[in-house]
């Protein structure tokens, strides 16, 4: 059994941003060495543990996880549209053990993804389907949320699972760190707003998609250039939260609650959920070191951008 992990901050806005060369070239740099990372470990299953920002789940039903058995990917911003490749026996193996040691989750037999699920699929890999993947659902935008614990209890549940599997596998987590996009939110949502959140409106038509992503860009100039009113990066909270996951022992975010992650790192920071699940599996696998670590809070993307590759010892 070989176990390895890559987590990293995503933002559709990577592909519309105006960086410094500088910063662009540092990210860059980061990319490759994920690239690099994945190709020497040449996974032969993938285990990705993702959000979702409204595209495949909605308040009709909004599970706090999800193991999609199948899945394909909706092709917001411009990501890659289509069926991914789930070995299905392994997702299901990977869901009853889970629920066997008490993790209550749903499972999807058409589970709809987006960038926050495939982007880093597409960065290390430059193609969805190219290696099978069971994608873990974790909800990060949709309140109320799951506490931490029982996050870190679903990573560490599919840890001892993937540990028996005998399959060189890949964690990816995909996800903040602090941030707060224009995400619509259900208790300030207008109208219309709300119907999205339902997932009323679909099927969309392109040119709403269109909109909708043209206000985040829109709101990711408007950041970086000082005059935007959503809440500040937190790249104290980054830090301190990348370096409690690299010392191997998670068990004091336990204590950590939504609205103090929100009032301190955004509305989506609750997206380091996929961090902390994708961690705690890989250490119910073994001690584990990381290897590669970066971090820069880039206004941008509106992200406070880590990327980290770890091994186990
Ligand atoms: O438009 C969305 O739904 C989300 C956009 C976004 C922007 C920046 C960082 C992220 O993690 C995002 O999901
Ligand atoms: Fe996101």
């Amino acid at each position: 059994m070989t176990v390895a992990l890559i987590a990293t901050s995503h933002s559709p806005l990577l592909e519309h941003a105006d960086l410094e060369a500088g910063v662009a070239a540092e990210l860059d740099q980061a990319f490759t060495t994920a690239r690099r990372f994945a190709e020497d470990f040449d996974p032969e299953l993938v285990i990705s543990f993702g959000p979702d920002h409204y595209n495949g789940f909605f308040y009709n039903l909004m599970p706090p996880f999800c193991i999609g058995y199948a899945a394909s990917s909706v092709g917001d911003y411009g990501t890659q549209r289509g069926p991914l490749n789930v070995p299905e026996e392994i997702a299901r193996g990977i869901a009853e053990a889970a629920m066997s040691a008490g993790i209550d989750l749903a499972v999807s037999l058409q589970m709809e993804l987006d960038h926050g699920a495939v982007q880093p699929m597409e960065i290390l890999f430059g193609d969805i389907a190219a290696r099978p993947v069971v994608p873990i659902f974790l909800n990060s935008v949709a309140p109320p949320f799951t506490p931490l614990q029982r996050v870190r209890l679903l990573g560490e549940a599919v840890g001892r699972h993937v540990a028996q599997l005998e399959m060189r596998t890949l964690l990816i987590a995909s996800g903040g760190l602090s941030h707060d996009p224009p995400v619509a939110r259900l208790a300030t949502a207008t109208p219309e707003q709300r119907r999205v959140l339902l997932g009323h409106h679909l099927p969309a038509t392109p040119g709403w998609r269109k909109e909708r992503e043209q206000r985040v860009v829109e709101t990711a100039r408007a950041f970086a250039a000082g005059t935007a009113d959503i809440q500040d990066l937190a790249p104290d909270w980054d830090r301190a939260l990348m370096a409690t996951l690299a010392s191997g022992d998670l068990t004091s975010l336990d204590a950590w609650t939504p609205e103090e992650m929100a009032r301190i790192a955004g509305n989506s920071s609750h997206e380091v959920r996929s961090w902390i699940a994708a961690y705690a599996a890989l250490g119910s696998c073994g001690a584990y070191s990381v290897q590669y670590s970066y971090y820069r809070p880039i206004r941008e993307l509106i992200a406070g951008f880590g990327l980290t590759t770890v091994t186990l010892d």
